[in-house]
């Protein structure tokens, strides 16, 4: 071996020496610095931090420069892929709105099954069946099946035909159904209370003739002596010394629980203007020889159309998937002129062209600017429910048994009550109801008559529909007035706009009197009258003061900011 050779390999051999040595070190460097990070994660948090920041600034680079090539890129093909992905995206959406919906009617198919049960509950424990029906269409809401099976379940059981909501009805219309009703089963005209409060509801002592208007339109019941009389002769007649249960059924929304308010004179049901409030059976002890059973409100009529049940406030608006048909319904039966008028809007020729020209005027716009039909639909509907557009039905002209009613069994139905006081109890209710409907002076169209005494032309579903007009130009948009043929005829009217009443929707509350106007009081009122004076006068100084506080609070804030100016 050369000496330059084993030089140039005793150099290597250092080299390596030094390459190992400079290993071990940093090995041991790293061990080091492990077991350093180890036992002081603070000290070398910092850097760590450091080189987070660092890739996430980096990372964020590269997503915009990423974004940037993609927008160079951005093309009219690019665009068009974009519109596909969201309609693709809206139709998935539409999708599962649809199956939601589904879900909804599935709910709903469960829960009637459900109130249906309850149902059959309150029939089975009660001696005494009170069907109530709402006076403004009481065939609808009629339940054949509800009666075929208190009568299967044996003639010791009793149906009374309670017909509620008397105050929204003209006393010629109520006279009419109770005159027709009662070729079936014992009737009572009743007005139950809408009144808001837990305890102590109004019940109108005062005889009808002595009962001035204000009393007759406001919240308070009517025509539960009538009631109460009936239910105690029934227990005197079959001389029962134990108490009876009676059981209180109907559709949806006539009213049962606030019947059962206002005989019991407190909130003991839940009172609402949907349907579906009353869920399960509730037993409700009158005093010591009544007791009543609140039922669910039950709807097993299958053949009604949809429209024809929404009408009848059976179906939750909100839920509604297509709110048109009922919203045809109602335009066909209404003046045109009082729907133009009362919703501000001009002359219409469809049903639909009326909801763009309402959705418009009601600003309810969806994207882009267009009329949102479908709320404008359900503003109309909440309006009908809520008694703002007011309607009832005529009773057939001539009365015929329904199939599943002999006459025996309307002999042995009515055997235990004693009809006489029933004629009588109704009469004194008629006698008030007719004073609420002078007094709310909304019926003016089927009089025929206005408030002012001009003549008016009738408001028959037959001759002032709002879209007959359509239906004889333009046949195509023609709505079948087949398509709801269980209403039968009707009149609708669109109720003045008046204050609020804080309780009920359909509730008449009644004007609250100022002190001065007491004197014109009925004496027997006065003191009522007083109590509800003084509170307004109360309600409006307290308004008066806020009003003033606030004015002074608002003129010391802007008198120191112009004085801070000088
Ligand atoms: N104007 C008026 N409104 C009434 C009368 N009776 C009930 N109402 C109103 O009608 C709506 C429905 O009353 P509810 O007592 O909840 O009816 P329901 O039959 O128990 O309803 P469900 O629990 O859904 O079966 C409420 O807004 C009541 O205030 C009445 O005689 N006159």
């Amino acid at each position: 071996m050369s000496k330059a050779s084993k030089q140039k390999r005793a150099k290597v051999l250092f080299q390596r020496k030094q390459k190992g040595k400079d290993g071990q070190q940093t090995q041991g460097g790293k061990i080091h610095s492990e077991l350093s990070i180890a036992r002081h994660p603070k000290e070398y948090g910092k850097p760590e931090e450091v080189r987070k920041k660092r890739l996430q600034e980096l990372q964020e680079k590269q997503r915009l420069s990423r974004e940037r090539e993609l927008m160079k890129r951005r093309s009219l093909d690019s665009f068009q892929r974009d519109i596909l992905e969201r309609q693709r995206e809206f139709e998935q959406r539409e999708t599962e709105m649809q199956s939601l919906e589904k879900h909804v009617n599935f709910e709903n198919e469960n829960s009637r099954k459900a109130y249906y049960r309850e149902f059959k509950k309150v029939v089975e424990a009660s001696d005494v069946i009170l069907e109530v029906l709402d006076a403004r269409d009481p065939l609808g809401c009629r339940c054949p099946q509800v009666e075929q099976a208190v009568i299967q379940s044996g003639t010791d059981k009793k149906i009374v035909l309670v017909l509620n909501k008397i105050d929204l009805v003209s006393k010629e219309i109520v006279e009419k159904w109770i005159k027709y009703l009662r070729n079936e089963f014992p009737t009572v005209a009743f007005k139950a209370s809408t009144q808001q409060q837990n305890k102590n509801l109004k019940r109108s002592n005062v005889p009808v003739t002595q009962a001035t208007a204000e009393l007759l339109g406001s919240s308070a019941c009517v025509g539960a002596e009538c009631l109460m009389k009936l239910l105690g002769n029934y227990c005197r007649n079959l001389d029962i010394k134990t108490a009876i249960t009676v059981g209180v059924v109907g559709f949806p929304n006539v009213g049962k629980s606030s019947l059962i308010n206002s005989l019991k004179r407190a909130r003991a049901c839940n009172v609402g203007a949907t349907p579906g409030v009353t869920k399960c059976l509730q037993e409700i002890h009158l005093d010591k020889h009544i007791k009543l059973l609140d039922c669910p409100g039950i709807v097993m009529a299958t053949s009604t159309t949809d429209a024809a049940m929404i009408l009848r406030n059976c179906v939750k608006i909100e839920q509604l998937v297509d709110p048109l048909p009922p919203v045809e319904a109602i335009l066909r039966r209404c003046n045109k002129t009082q729907i133009m008028e009362h919703y501000g809007v001009p002359d219409f020729h469809t049903a639909l062209e009326f909801l763009a020209l309402l959705a418009q005027r009601q600003g309810k716009l969806r994207k882009g600017g267009v009329p949102d039909n479908d709320k404008a639909a359900k503003s109309v509907l909440m309006d009908w429910t809520g008694g703002r557009i007011s309607y009832f039905t005529h009773p057939p002209e001539t009365h015929t048994l329904p199939t599943h009613i002999s006459a025996e069994i309307v002999a042995e139905m009515g055997k235990a009550f004693d009809w006489e006081e029933l004629e009588k109890g109704n009469q004194e209710v008629l006698a008030v109801s007719s004073c609420t409907d002078v007094q709310m002076g909304f019926y003016m169209a089927t009089a025929g008559m206005t408030q002012g005494g001009q003549e008016e032309p009738p408001c028959d579903l037959e001759m002032e529909g709002a879209l007959d007009e359509v239906e004889s130009k333009d046949e195509t948009e023609s709505m079948d007035d087949d398509q709801d043929p269980e209403f039968g005829p009707m009149t609708v009217e669109i109720k003045a706009p008046r204050a609020k009443t804080g309780g009920s929707v359909d509730a008449a509350a009644p004007r609250t009197l100022d002190l001065k106007d007491i004197w014109n009081v009925d004496p027997l009122q006065q003191g009522q009258a007083l109590v509800a004076a003084g509170k307004k006068r109360k309600k409006q100084q307290k308004r008066a003061d806020k009003i003033a506080t606030k004015l002074s609070d608002s003129l010391t804030t802007a008198m120191n900011f112009a004085f801070s100016d000088i």
